[in-house]
């Protein structure tokens, strides 16, 4: 029995006139994330985790911000294919956690229909996937609100 940790970091810009989309719920907010996919900083960095923790790269190789097939892409149909190569290495996933900073909006309204979508996309009960919101304390660009970060790491074991 193996088991592996992989760390996943994401950042995307907070602008107008996109939506905010984060564990694929979209929030209601003045602005959302810029980027060449859907921008959900906290899938993406739970996809990095996942891929990091099975030793396959990460995002940016599997699916190229270059490539016009993933052009406004379903993050979520990221992180499906993602988990779907590490399970052909035969490794499943025992818990995530993950930290969304946002210095506004409130998430905490938002997180439980977070961990329905990551709990149907990875085949998972929802106490094995937990999702804090943290401001920044109005330091930096993310208390300035320039952008929203994510933090992730997963723990893998293949038996
Ligand atoms: N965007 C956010 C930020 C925070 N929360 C909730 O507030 C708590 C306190 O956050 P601090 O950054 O002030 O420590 C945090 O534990 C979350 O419950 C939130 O929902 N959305
Ligand atoms: C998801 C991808 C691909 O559309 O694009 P972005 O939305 O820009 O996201 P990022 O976290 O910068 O990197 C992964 C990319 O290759």
């Amino acid at each position: 029995m193996n088991i592996r940790i992989g760390q996943g970091y994401d950042v995307h810009q907070l602008v107008e006139n996109r939506p905010l989309i984060l564990g694929g719920v979209t929030i209601p907010f003045d602005k959302g994330l810029l980027g060449h996919s859907d921008a959900d900083a906290l899938l993406h960095a739970i996809t990095d985790a996942l891929l990091g923790a099975a030793g396959l790269g990460d995002i940016g190789t599997h699916f190229p911000d270059t490539a016009a097939e993933f052009k406004d892409a379903d993050s979520r149909v990221l992180l499906r294919n993602a988990y779907a190569e590490v399970q052909k290495l035969g490794w499943k996933i025992i818990n995530l956690d993950s930290t969304i900073i946002a210095q506004q909006p409130k998430l905490k309204p938002h997180i439980p229909a977070m961990r329905q979508n990551l709990a149907a996309d990875l085949g998972l009960p929802e106490n094995c996937i937990n999702i804090k919101g943290k401001t920044n304390e109005k330091l930096g660009y993310l208390g300035r609100m320039e952008g929203i970060e994510a933090q992730a790491v997963v723990l893998l074991i293949q038996k």
